[in-house]
């Protein structure tokens, strides 16, 4: 796989590079400001590279999940008044993706001056499954570079046209965030340490289902909070009030259960709320017993307790999903209680997940207690599988 260093020694100056970011990061619902700035400062050493270098860079990424049309909430404009008060140096934003305010940005551009375009998916073409929309827009797309860099683990695993399709119309390599979060993932993917521990939560839930299957027999044991748990315990034949369920996946998660040889370990208590609020009335109730007006929006203490004690035999650890919605703090302590048990651990510790990294940096932990904080939640699952996926297949080819 060439890498930025490979494009640096070919000369940008006064070239166009087209860099692929994640720069997906929390917003508060309210406010709509920037919660966490993490994967924006992930990308600062690609860029800031290639700015010192002279490029015209030009900057794309995805937020959230808009549905192929603009939808303000969505907007990337606040990251890019983030982003320039990082770099230092003011970032041009253009307020489409690929129509006439990014060809007028991108044509405007200096050498050394960096364009933010609008999120990618307000295009449907981003992530279209039509091999030819898809196409469609990545020729939009690859026009505003001679070269392309992807820089957005998180999102490696998406078969979307700025991560699939626009290497395979540019000269194209992996930046320094793309090499490094690689380097350090393939060390769990050979011979891990054991006891391999997973912890699994968030609410990305249908997406991640899919990666269990695959990383059972890879684990010694795996933990499952978050939302994630209660599409298990329905299977396990209890009700789970209003809580986050995944329906049709019921069935799939009892056979996961039935052939885990016990290896996964589900909450026997969970922090059951009247609404999805953070002042909502809540208590700690058994597992099996989730009143069906309640909704579990944290693991309870006695989870934490066993969690802990399985975590405590680990070598190596990979954490991704909160354990519930630590952004409120009355659901915040399963979160806390798991992330203080990782770092207790003397084993190799891996957290991935745009959500998971905030809370990290949001309870306050200390960062340099973990071996790595990886920037991709799916993207490093997926990775963890031994899938192929499509972003670092492209950079491959
Ligand atoms: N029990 C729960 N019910 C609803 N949402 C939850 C629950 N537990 C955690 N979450 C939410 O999951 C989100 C993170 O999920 P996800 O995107 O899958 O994680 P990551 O970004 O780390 O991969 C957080 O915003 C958190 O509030
Ligand atoms: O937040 C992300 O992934 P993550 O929540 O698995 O870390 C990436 O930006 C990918 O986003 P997506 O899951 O909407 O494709």
């Amino acid at each position: 796989m060439r890498n930025l260093d490979d494009l640096l020694a070919e000369g940008v100056s006064g070239r166009r590079v087209l860099v692929r970011a994640d720069l997906n990061v929390p917003l508060d619902k309210q406010t709509g400001e920037i919660t966490d700035d993490g994967r924006i400062r992930a990308v600062l050493p690609t860029l800031g590279a290639l700015v010192q270098a002279g490029a015209k860079v030009v900057v794309c990424s995805h937020l959230g999940r808009p549905k192929g049309a603009p939808d303000p909430q969505y907007s990337l404009r606040p990251v890019a008044g983030r982003l320039g008060e990082l770099l230092d140096a003011p970032v041009h934003f253009a307020t489409d993706t690929v129509g006439e305010s990014a060809r007028a940005t991108v044509d405007a551009l200096a050498d050394g001056q960096v364009a933010l375009l609008e999120n990618l998916r307000f295009n449907k073409g981003e992530t279209s499954k039509d091999d030819t929309e898809r196409g469609a827009f990545a020729d939009q797309l690859a026009a505003f570079g001679e070269a392309y860099v992807d820089d957005a683990f998180g999102a490696v695993h998406r078969k979307h046209a700025s991560v699939h399709d626009v290497p395979a119309r540019l000269p194209h390599v992996a930046g320094r965030l793309v090499l490094r979060e690689v380097e350090v993932l393939s060390r769990l993917t050979g011979e891990p340490e054991r006891p391999y521990v997973v912890v699994l939560g968030g609410s990305k839930v249908s997406d991640k289902l899919a990666v269990i299957e695959a990383l059972l027999p890879k684990v010694d044991r795996l933990l499952i909070g978050g939302g994630m748990c209660f599409t298990f315990l329905k299977a396990q034949g209890h009700e789970v009030g209003t809580s986050l369920l995944e329906e049709e996946m019921v069935e799939t998660c009892g056979n996961l259960l039935s052939r885990a040889e016990g290896k996964i370990l589900l909450p026997v208590d969970v922090v059951a709320a009247d609404a999805f609020a953070p002042d909502a009335a809540h208590d700690t109730v058994p597992a099996d017993g989730i009143p069906s007006h309640r909704l579990g929006l944290d693991i309870g203490p006695e989870t934490v307790a066993g969690f802990t004690a399985a975590l405590s035999q680990a070598k190596t650890v990979f954490w991704n999903g909160p354990m519930g919605v630590f952004e409120m703090p009355a659901f915040a302590n399963g979160t806390r209680g798991v992330a203080e048990a990782i770092t207790k651990t003397d084993a190799f510790t891996v957290v991935g997940g745009g959500d998971s990294a905030a809370a990290v940096r949001a309870l306050g932990l200390d960062e340099s207690s973990f071996g790595h904080i990886s920037t991709g939640g799916g993207a490093s699952l997926e990775y963890l599988e031994g899938k192929t996926l499509p972003g670092i297949a492209a950079l491959e080819n």
